[in-house]
């Protein structure tokens, strides 16, 4: 056994993506959940500094693998990506972490001929998701009993996929969209949606050592934790007490508000946890109401 396999010995192995569109998140969420870590740059392995947990820096799209085989017990990565190396039979997705979110869509010229995804059937696609549109086309082409060479043409690239339309490459492509500005500079819209995606945290089916379960439920609630925290606000009103009744149905908080009397007679406060995207209409219903004085809190972290 070599001095790395020693280190990790015992140690619960977590993946997370080395790069790209996740990373960042990543490292907030393990700053989060307080899993510690010093990495060198040019080592993709580093243990933690303060649990038995070793991180693994990896392409995202190897990650399902890693933790569908059970190299690796816990992982973070696309949701998309665990469909693509048909990995979703051997990990538990544990959580949706509310980043990373985006479509896998088909897109064509704008101005071009194909107006629908049974015009673009039997022509070239170019993918990186050559599984996905594999699966997506070929039920397409069964539909319109495509044949042999009529059949859909499913070309892989590694990426930079939106250029292959205007290189001659592709008559169509399956890729990723979440603002839609880079398949707009590329002259491209979309015709089909195969799936909505985000990050999500999963688990291996095979964990070697049921001793490291505890660790994976505590750090599962950790990043439980920070992602909800991301997710809400504290809320904090004064209300006179006959306006109460409208104020809470406008908040009714996770499971209920909670209201405590102010040193002044029938005006109430009230605290709550409220979704951050609909804070801004919340509080415009509450001043209709009659709430004064509405403050709002970020969370720095929660376990709900
Ligand atoms: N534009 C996007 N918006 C949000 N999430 C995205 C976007 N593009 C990709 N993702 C998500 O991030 C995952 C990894 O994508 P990314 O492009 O970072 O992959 P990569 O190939 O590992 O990195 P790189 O492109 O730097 O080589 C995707 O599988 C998807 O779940
Ligand atoms: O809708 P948008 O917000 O413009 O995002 C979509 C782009 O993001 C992803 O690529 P990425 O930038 O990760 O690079 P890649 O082409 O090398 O995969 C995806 O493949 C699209 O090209």
């Amino acid at each position: 056994m070599n001095a790395l396999s020693e280190s990790l010995e015992g140690r619960l192995l977590f993946a997370i993506p080395k790069k790209g569109r996740l990373y960042d998140k990543c490292t907030q969420i393990l700053a989060g959940a307080d899993i510690q870590f010093r990495r060198n740059p040019r080592l993709d392995v580093c243990v933690s500094t303060n649990h038995p947990i070793a991180l693994v820096f990896l392409p995202a799209s190897d990650i399902p693998s890693f933790v569908g085989k059970g190299n690796v017990d816990l992982g973070i990565t696309g949701h998309d990506v665990i469909l693509e190396s048909e990995m979703e039979g051997l990990v538990t997705e544990v959580a949706r972490l509310g980043f990373g979110k985006c479509a896998l869509q088909v897109q064509v010229p704008e101005h071009g001929p194909i107006k629908t995804v049974e015009d673009l059937a039997g022509k070239r696609v170019v993918t990186s998701f050559e599984v996905l549109a594999g699966q997506y086309f070929g039920k397409c082409d069964d539909k319109l009993q495509l044949q042999g060479e009529n059949r859909t043409k499913i070309e892989y690239v590694g990426g930079s996929v939106e250029a292959a339309c205007s290189l001659g490459l592709a008559d169509g492509i399956v890729d990723l969209v979440e603002s839609g500005d880079t398949m707009r500079a590329a002259g491209l819209h979309a015709i089909a949606t195969l799936l909505d995606t985000e990050a999500v945290l999963i688990k291996s089916s095979k964990i070697k050592h049921p001793a490291l379960e505890p660790l994976i439920e505590r750090v599962t609630s950790r990043i439980a934790g920070v992602v909800a925290a991301s997710k809400y606000v504290v809320c904090q009103y004064n209300i006179k007490r006959e306006d109460l009744a409208e104020a809470t149905r406008i908040t009714p908080g996770r499971r209920a508000p909670t209201v405590s009397p102010l040193e002044q007679e029938n005006w109430l406060a009230v605290s709550v946890m409220v979704e951050k995207k609909k804070v801004a209409n919340i509080m415009d219903d509450l001043v209709k109401a009659g709430a004064e004085d509405v403050l709002v809190f970020n969370l720095d972290n929660c376990r709900v």
